[in-house]
């Protein structure tokens, strides 16, 4: 079984690579780091380094790593014949990758099984926004010959990855916790072999679970605590008034978890419990920068802040602690994150409600729109 996975970062190396060795994948690696192509070429294996509670040291064997970015046609080949495709790239790649897929499946054989291809990405339904990016780099009657050919199917995936030590080569130090679930109706019968991956019937709630459970709260924590002056997330929950406000965002959005997916309050105070000692994990060299970064991805509609508010608005349950959270986000500025230097300068040339309009997407007549403007209003005073 083969496997080609885009983005051999952090959590491509860490974790989707990882479960897909395990899963006995042979692994190719794609990205546009020549360095990191390089360096993963010239080793036999590297180290997943798992820290905290019931951690251990894995290591990942038998893979290769082609750059995409110069060697298109063998990445090209590699794909026709691949099992399975992931990314781990962010959402706002997707568009980027889509076309070497589209080219390779023009060239798959026909008589091969499909090829499964999971986006990996924190975004609802990320796989369904890579296949749209691929069907519009052919035309549509390629489409039709080209579609059959793949199983595109949405995933969410959970492990905190944090940004890695130079000095630590290609190994990679993650948390020891993982979750990887995966929508099962696209596959039929026919699910790919991955002991380590879970298949749903259903991933919404999943992925909005995750989404708004995990990174709701994460992002609040790395806000807040870049206003705070703190770097490491670990050190960001020791602080109780911080601590408090990610637990106030986190109730809010567990009450639109409940009553919206119908998941036990009790479950979900669980998992949300679990999360914060996640985030407080004292091992881990999480960095509010990194939780923190492209902050104008982070305050789009359907992302972790503006989407449960926005529910909650709808229903007209609390959403102050997000709107507070919110109110943070806007203060983050890091100079090498380009959307923290673009937000800054939205600030400084919209109105308040040109901001929310343009970040957010909510037109003036949705019951978000008032409090979010007040927010952005109070934080350009
Ligand atoms: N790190 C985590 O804790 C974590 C956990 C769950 C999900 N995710 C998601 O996984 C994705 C990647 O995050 P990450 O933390 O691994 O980021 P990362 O920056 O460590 O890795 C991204 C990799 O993609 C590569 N890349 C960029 N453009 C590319 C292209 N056109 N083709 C091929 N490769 C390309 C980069 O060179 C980099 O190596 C994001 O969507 C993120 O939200 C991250
Ligand atoms: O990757 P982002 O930028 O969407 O979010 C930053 C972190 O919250 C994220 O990477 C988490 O570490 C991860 O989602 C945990 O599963």
């Amino acid at each position: 079984m083969k496997a080609v996975h885009f983005g051999a970062g952090n959590i491509g190396r860490g974790f989707v690579g990882l479960l897909l060795h395990d899963a006995g994948y042979e692994v190719v690696f794609a990205d546009v780091n020549a360095e990191l192509i390089d360096a993963l070429n010239a080793a036999p294996s590297y180290e997943v380094h798992e820290v905290g509670d019931g951690g251990s040291d894995r290591t990942v064997t038998g893979y290769r790593a082609v750059n995409s970015a110069t060697n298109e046609n063998e990445l090209i080949a590699e794909i026709q014949t691949a099992d399975v495709v992931t990314t781990a790239v962010g959402p706002n790649i997707l568009k980027f990758v889509a076309p070497v897929i589209a080219r390779a499946l023009a060239l798959r054989d026909s008589g091969l099984p499909p090829l499964a291809v999971m986006a990996c990405e924190n975004a609802i339904n990320a796989t369904d926004l890579l296949r749209t990016e691929i069907q519009s780099s052919v035309a549509p009657e390629q489409w039709e010959a080209l579609a059959p050919r793949a199983v595109f199917a949405n995933t969410a995936v959970d492990r905190i990855v944090p940004g890695q030590d130079p000095a630590a080569g290609i190994d990679v130090t993650v948390e020891a916790f993982y979750e990887w679930v995966i929508e099962s109706g696209p596959f039929g019968d026919a699910l790919p072999e991955i002991p380590g991956a879970t298949f749903v019937d259903a991933l919404g709630p999943y992925i909005e679970r995750k989404l708004f459970t995990v990174n709701t709260g994460h992002a609040t924590a790395a806000y807040y605590g870049f206003a705070a002056g703190i770097d490491k997330i670990s050190d960001v929950l020791a602080n109780s008034g911080v601590a408090d406000a990610v637990r106030h965002v986190l109730e809010e959005t567990s009450a639109l978890l409940v009553v919206k997916h119908g998941i036990d309050a009790e479950v979900q105070r669980e998992y949300r419990e679990k999360i914060l000692t996640r985030f407080a994990n004292p091992h881990l060299p999480d960095t509010v920068q990194r939780v923190g970064r492209q902050p104008l991805r982070k305050l789009s509609r359907n992302e972790r802040f503006i989407s449960p508010a926005a529910e909650l608005a709808e229903r007209g349950l609390s959403h102050t602690a997000l709107l507070d959270a919110i109110g943070k986000a806007l203060g983050f500025e890091v100079a090498d994150d380009e959307q923290s230097t673009e937000m800054q300068g939205l600030l400084a040339e919209l109105s308040a409600e040109e901001f929310v309009e343009r970040v957010s997407g909510l037109a003036p007549e949705h019951p978000l729109y008032a409090g979010l403007v007040a927010v952005v209003r109070e934080h350009q005073k």
